[in-house]
């Protein structure tokens, strides 16, 4: 097992990454003294592991379950409803903990309900995806998508603690392993070229679900990723760096429609359009771009984007959350290992866009 603190002074709290974890989760939060616990999860994981984290939690408190709906598409006001829903019916108190149980889509939800229930109760994130387990479960962002844009609703709210318990991935499709790998690359881009050289020479490994090296690049992203929470928590300045490929990112999962794309898929493509636009502002070399874009191929991730329009792309850019007084700020890679945050000419970005497959 491995343990990692997110230090955030009082707020701080662990990560705790390894297999078999589930099984034990009621002894783990029993320190937390909650008084009843509310488990959110969805369709899809609730048949393969909820009784799991029932059983474990009932002599802990008093345990109750919401199930979603499974996607993207329902990451809504309706299921964060739903969860407030569930918290009444359970009779919660301030003294509750929420259990988010699934992905990505259940921990934005089911932290945004921990966040406004009573004006803030505890979570905690156990997350059951790779892309969940090396990112969204940590760091405290919250939310849900409005039609008009990505996470454009949240907050952040901290989990008391994050239990990742690895044999979980097991039942994960290949496709979402390869959205994992998606934010896995993006950390090797930011951290330092170590990283980067790891991630790219332990692909195929990775892809296979080999245990050793999944263990290895788990702890590596939640490293870099509890770094810069602990350094930028609400992002005045470096936590924006995670945001690297995401602007290019959420205007595809947007523009195709929420859940047509994978998270993880849009954000590897908007990696490569990253690494393109920092090779036309004059910082990657066209070797860097290549090798980039060779390792988001090979993590089984989309390199190009099939007809998108242009103008619209453009136009929900200017929506992103990095974007003031309408000028569009991108995350740049000045080399691997090294980001910065900086607007970009619209001339380049159209020229980045029409390459990486837009359409005027
Ligand atoms: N808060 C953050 O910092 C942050 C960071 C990255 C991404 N996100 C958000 O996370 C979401 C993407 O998360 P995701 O990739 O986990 O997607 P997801 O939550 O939709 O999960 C992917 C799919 O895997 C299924 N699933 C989950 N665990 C499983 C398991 N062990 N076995 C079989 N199936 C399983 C889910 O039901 C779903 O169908 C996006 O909404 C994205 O915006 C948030
Ligand atoms: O934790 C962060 O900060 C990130 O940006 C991580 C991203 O991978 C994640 O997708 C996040 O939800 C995006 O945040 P947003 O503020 O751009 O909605
Ligand atoms: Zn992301």
């Amino acid at each position: 097992m491995v343990e990692i603190t997110v230090e955030l002074g009082s707020r701080s709290y662990p990560i705790e990454i390894g297999p078999g974890l589930l099984a034990t989760i009621g002894e783990r939060v029993k320190t937390l003294r909650p008084t009843r616990i509310v488990i959110v999860t969805n369709t899809t994981v609730a048949p393969l592991y909820l009784a799991a984290v029932e059983t474990s939690c009932q002599s802990v408190a008093p345990v109750s379950s919401v199930v979603l709906p499974d996607g993207e598409s329902y990451k809504t006001f309706t299921a964060v409803q739903q969860v407030l829903d569930g918290l009444v019916a359970a009779g919660a108190d301030r003294k509750s903990l929420i259990i988010a149980l699934g992905g990505g889509v259940v921990g934005d939800i089911s932290g945004f309900a921990a966040s406004i229930w009573m004006r803030g109760i505890r979570f905690v994130q156990v997350p059951t995806t790779l892309l969940a387990q090396v990112d969204s479960s940590v760091g405290g962002k919250t939310g849900v998508n409005l039609p008009a844009g990505k996470n454009l609703i949240g907050c952040f709210h901290q989990p008391s603690a994050v239990f990742a318990d690895t044999e979980t991935l097991e039942t994960l499709p290949a496709r979402e392993i390869s959205a994992g790998l998606g934010e896995i690359v993006k950390h090797g881009l930011l951290g330092d070229a170590a990283y980067f050289d790891e991630v790219e020479r332990r692909m195929k490994d990775l892809r296979s679900l080999d245990h050793e090296a999944l263990a290895s690049v788990i702890a590596g992203s939640c490293r870099l990723k509890a770094s810069v929470v602990a350094r930028d928590e609400t992002e005045e300045g470096i936590r924006a760096t995670l945001n690297l490929g995401h602007t290019f990112g959420h205007a595809i999962e947007k523009l195709a429609g929420f859940g047509t794309w994978l998270h993880g898929e849009a954000v590897g493509c908007g990696l490569v359009l990253a690494a393109d636009l920092s090779r036309r502002l004059g910082y990657l070399t066209d070797a860097d771009v290549s090798r980039i874009e060779s390792v988001v191929s090979a993590a089984g991730l989309p390199v190009r984007i099939p007809g998108l329009p242009l103008e619209a792309a453009i136009q929900s850019m200017r929506g992103d959350k990095k974007s003031f007084g309408g000028h569009i700020r991108f995350i740049v890679l000045k080399k691997i290992g090294e980001s910065a945050i900086q607007e970009v000419p619209d001339t380049i970005l159209r020229e980045t866009l029409l390459q990486g497959g837009y359409v005027p």
